[in-house]
């Protein structure tokens, strides 16, 4: 086991904007699976800075069509960041990324490309969970009949059908839960993000999800699933990569990750969870030459101070929209 230090923990307040997430821009209907061999997510040296701080340090990763990529990492490790500049709500400070083969600074190519359900829910609470979804529904150019075949389908299938007249603001947290994830997936994308998709679910609810994200993949959409619940990741992810301090420090199918760190502990009966306390313990900062199970030496830079950027450096999600 690495002698690595304790990682901070930064937090900040992440909440979407439903405007972004669901931006009349961004038409879609019935997108065709892409079955070329062009990657669904393909991004290089994907950079985010806040003021003088590297939240996301040069990100390179690859997510095959059809599969589940599981998103790992510490609090604050930089997986929302990075989805964000995946999903063209914040810009990247370097590198570059593709979804489908549209860059994320062509807004409008990604945007129909996609589905987002980010931590925090898009929902108005003045409408209705139908009212909701219908408007989803016409933000992506869903033909009428089609959405209203669509939308019960996923109310029934979520138990969501008899409280779908009441205003969200009367939900629970896994009914707004359970209504943003059916906006994210009403227009059929191509790549699917969701960021903790069982929060706040029971556990019929929570099988429903993972049985769904099969459903998907095995409809060749590809999912990048961020979650801290590692049963999930174990369960779903085709590949799993782990975020720490901003950089990918661990990537590949969970089995091999397992099977590595039971070969540098000469143990065996390891788990995920053994992999992601491998590699997510220490800093950055203090670890320049830490083990890297991708078989790359780390090249970290010089410690970061560690500070959450000032007020005037904060992005506030508006650039790249
Ligand atoms: N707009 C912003 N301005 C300044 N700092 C930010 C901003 N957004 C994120 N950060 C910082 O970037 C770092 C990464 O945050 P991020 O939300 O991406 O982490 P995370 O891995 O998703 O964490 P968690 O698992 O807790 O959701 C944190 O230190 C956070 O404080």
């Amino acid at each position: 086991m690495s002698d690595w230090e304790s990682t901070r923990q930064l937090k900040y307040d992440s909440n979407e904007q439903f405007d972004k997430l669901n931006d009349p821009l961004s038409s879609s209907i019935d997108q065709t699976v892409d079955d070329s061999s062009e990657p669904a997510i393909h991004a290089t040296g994907l950079t985010k800075q806040f003021g003088t701080t590297t939240v996301v340090d040069g990100v390179d990763l690859t997510v095959e069509p059809g599969t589940v990529y599981g998103f790992l990492g510490p609090n604050g490790a930089g997986k929302t960041t990075t989805m964000r500049m995946l999903t063209t709500l914040t810009a990247p400070t370097d590198g570059e990324a593709e979804i489908m083969g549209a860059s994320v600074t062509d807004r409008d190519g990604v945007r129909s490309n996609l589905g987002y359900l980010p931590e925090e829910p898009p929902v108005f609470d003045e409408l209705t969970g139908h009212e909701q979804l219908q408007y989803v529904a016409r933000l992506r150019d869903i033909p009428a009949d089609e959405a209203d075949d669509r939308i019960a389908d996923w109310l029934d299938r979520f138990d969501l059908t008899d409280d779908a007249g009441k205003r969200i603001d009367d939900y629970s947290k896994g009914m707004r839960q359970k209504i943003g994830l059916i906006g994210a997936l009403l227009h059929e994308p191509p790549v699917v993000f969701l960021d903790e998709p069982t929060s706040g679910l029971d556990p019929r609810a929570a099988r429903t999800v993972l049985d769904v994200i099969g459903e998907l993949t095995d409809n060749g959409q590809t999912v990048f699933l961020s979650t801290h619940i590692l049963s999930v990741v174990e369960e779903l992810a085709d590949t799993v990569g782990v975020l720490f301090d901003g950089e990918l420090v661990a990537e590949g199918p969970p089995a091999e990750l397992v099977a590595q760190v039971d070969a540098d502990s000469e143990d065996h009966g390891s788990t995920l969870e053994d992999v992601f306390l491998a590699v997510t313990t220490g800093s950055r900062a203090t670890d320049s030459h830490r083990p890297d199970p991708r078989g790359r030496e780390s090249t970290a830079p010089e410690a970061e101070n560690g500070e959450i950027a000032t007020e005037s450096a904060v992005d506030d999600g508006s650039t790249g929209q």
